[in-house]
């Protein structure tokens, strides 16, 4: 893997709204090159809407984003994109293509490399989350957790400096969760940085550097771990965190 060494991530008083639903209420949220941030809070809290506004799938009603310390919102939103690399929870793979070529395609059309550099690019990057193996399988024909893998080996090939990752277990069945946390541990020790929106709590407290609980749209505490986990300050995190531990 390619570390980068830019990637601090800033959002700033972020607001977003679907209709009259206020969803994003005034958004603080920085990463700090080669750390994890890890995002958690009640379902319908906003956080998956945080990550597609914090990479300009939606644009904010209000606020700013920075990387390394610069505005982005009058760049292309394509530019920020190529900088960031994303994980879902429902993979995104396309089902008709190889394996390689789901890793291989967009080096060849975004990074314009050629076949043989892009297939080599993608073989690298699927044996660092141990699938070389399956270059030549569908998507359909793997596990779901090896299914994740190859979404990971897909957004880390694009050489991004953020790693954003949206409940990337949510969808998998718990004998595969393990697999794909740890290769997301891995990459966090190896000095990515990494927004992770999880409702994995283990994750959280061991591998985040930051850990931010969100609530009804805005942040209701954020700090190390040990302070979120163990001195919880608020009613609403003290009964999120009984809720789920
Ligand atoms: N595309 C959309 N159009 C309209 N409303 C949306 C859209 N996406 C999300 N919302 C609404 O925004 C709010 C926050 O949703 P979001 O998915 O960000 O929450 P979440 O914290 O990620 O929840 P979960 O943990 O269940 O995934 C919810 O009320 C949801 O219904």
């Amino acid at each position: 893997m390619k570390i980068q060494e830019s990637g601090t991530l800033t959002g700033q008083n972020l607001h977003l709204s679907f209709g009259s639903n206020h969803v994003l209420r005034g958004i603080d949220l920085h990463v700090d090159q080669g750390t994890t941030a890890s995002v958690i809070g009640p379902s319908g809290s906003g956080k998956s809407t945080l990550l597609r506004v914090l990479n300009r799938l939606i644009e904010p009603d209000q606020g700013d984003i920075l990387l390394d310390g610069r505005s982005v919102l009058k760049d292309n939103p394509d530019e920020l994109r190529r900088r960031i690399g994303m994980v879902f929870q429902q993979f995104n793979l396309f089902p008709h293509k190889t394996v390689l070529d789901n890793v291989s395609l967009a080096l060849r059309k975004l990074r314009r490399m050629s076949a043989d550099e892009a297939r080599e690019k993608a073989l690298a990057q699927l044996d660092l989350v141990g699938l070389k193996h399956k270059a030549d399988a569908r998507p359909g024909n793997l596990s779901g957790g090896q299914q994740q893998r190859v979404a990971i080996a897909r957004a880390l090939a694009m050489d991004p400096e953020v790693m954003f990752f949206d409940e990337a277990t949510s969808a998998l069945d718990p004998e595969l969760v393990k697999g794909v946390l740890a290769l997301m541990a891995d990459l966090a020790a190896g000095g990515m940085t990494m927004v992770v929106v999880t409702h994995e709590m283990g994750f959280s407290r061991n591998v985040s550097d930051t850990v931010t609980f969100m609530d009804g749209g805005v942040v209701v505490e954020t700090g190390p771990p040990a302070a979120v986990f163990d001195d919880p300050q608020t009613p609403r995190l003290k009964s999120f965190l009984s809720d789920v531990l």
